[in-house]
């Protein structure tokens, strides 16, 4: 199912950025954890267009509707639908985007696969289709919450184009990162990035950059050992987002360049518990979760829709011309902060989920009948944390 992410926290998107609206379905959330569409609001206050001067001018107030699965703000354990209507469209910037593919961009792929799509707007492709996964994962936040309430996700800006931030994922903090429009965690690096960002968009141009995202306070034994690696999920759902080119964890490919003896993270009792004195695992060893922090960068392109000329064809094969109307983002590297942190909070829900699922109980022959399974319990097990 193209649409759907998740085994027992499942979600399924939907919507096109220039159709009725978009949103999420979850199925699978855990019954009577407190939630209300302020919860959700808040978050898709961070990732909506037209926050700041320097993402795209689209008015949108994406305001959460929470349609099922909540009943006097708590959750029923039924699918939660939520929806955001699409208010401010304006298709006559698609004209003639809908016969001259974008370079770079999702047209011609979604033509050469479905051989249709919707011409107005980034269509299915939009990151307006991000507002689902970003809803879903504020949902997750609360259940997190509740089941193990240490869990912190927290990303930031950590480069634009050439500009590099200096951020410690130890210690930075959410006040710093909210604090500024570009959501670096580099005070520094503010007004340069700003300037960037700017200068690029009047010149017609676009630049890229890195999310840098940390997961605070994540219990060892979350991840499967083979093909649902936590590394391995997480690398799928952070390149499951618009415009992404790359992922690495830990020392990533830095890590290529040094031998094994510098490479290893040395193992110490501190505090009686197992630690590793470095983190070049950057959290996960063997697809398993070490109780490190779980660091990650993700690399995300110039935005494909730029107001230059560039060579294209047609959908009826022509070679010509197209030069970007409309809307667009010169750098969607301030909004993806909170679209990266919420398919990180998605990977953890699931895996916290599962590893409840297949170990979150005593083995059989340890168990009387006194201490069965209490469906009413929310607590984490004690193995979790
Ligand atoms: C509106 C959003 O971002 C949009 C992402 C986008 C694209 O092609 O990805 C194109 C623009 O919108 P439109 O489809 O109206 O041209 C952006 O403004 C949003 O994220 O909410």
């Amino acid at each position: 199912m193209s649409s759907s992410f998740g085994q027992l926290f499942r979600l399924h998107t939907f919507g096109e950025s220039h159709g009725g609206g978009v949103g999420v379905i979850i199925d699978g959330c855990p019954p009577r954890i407190p939630l209300s569409e302020a919860d959700i609001q808040r978050e898709l206050d961070r990732r909506r267009p037209g926050q700041s001067e320097i993402v795209t001018p689209r008015k949108e107030a994406d305001t959460a509707e929470i349609l099922s699965g909540t009943h006097d703000g708590v959750t029923l354990g039924t699918p939660i639908a939520i929806v955001v209507r699409n208010t401010d469209q304006r298709p006559s910037s698609y004209d003639e985007m809908a016969v001259k593919y974008r370079p770079s961009h999702a047209d011609y792929t979604y033509d050469a696969k479905y051989g249709i799509r919707a011409p107005s707007g980034g269509g299915r492709a939009s990151a307006r289709e991000t507002i689902g996964r970003v809803a879903a994962a504020a949902v997750a936040t609360q259940v997190l919450k509740a089941l193990h309430p240490g869990i912190e996700v927290l990303a930031w800006v950590k480069s634009i184009h050439d500009l590099n931030a200096t951020v410690d994922p130890e210690t930075v903090s959410f006040e710093t990162i909210e604090g500024n429009i570009v959501r670096t965690g580099d005070p520094a690096m503010v007004e340069p990035m700003i300037e960037r960002i700017k200068e690029v968009r009047a010149d017609g141009n676009s630049v890229g950059g890195v999310v840098e995202c940390v997961i605070r306070g994540c219990p060892p034994g979350l991840g499967e050992p083979v093909f649902d690696k936590l590394e391995a999920e997480l690398a799928k759902a952070m390149l499951s987002l618009p415009a992404t080119k790359g992922f690495e964890i830990g020392s990533g490919f830095a890590g290529t360049l040094l031998t094994g003896r510098e490479h290893n993270d040395p193992f110490r009792m501190i505090d009686g518990k197992i630690r590793t004195t470095s983190n070049r695992s950057g959290g996960i060893q063997g697809g398993i979760s070490n109780g490190e922090n779980i660091v990650f960068r993700v690399a995300f392109k110039p935005t494909a829709t730029i107001m230059t000329s560039q060579d294209t064809v047609t959908s009826s094969g022509e070679n010509t011309e197209l030069k970007g109307r409309g809307r667009h983002d010169a750098c969607v590297l301030p909004r993806a902060v909170p679209m990266v942190e919420a398919m990180a909070t998605l990977v953890l829900m699931d895996h916290l989920l599962r590893q409840r699922a297949q170990n979150g109980f005593p083995p059989v022959e340890e168990k009387s009948h006194e201490d069965d399974f209490d469906p009413n319990e929310t607590s984490a097990p004690a193995d979790l944390g």
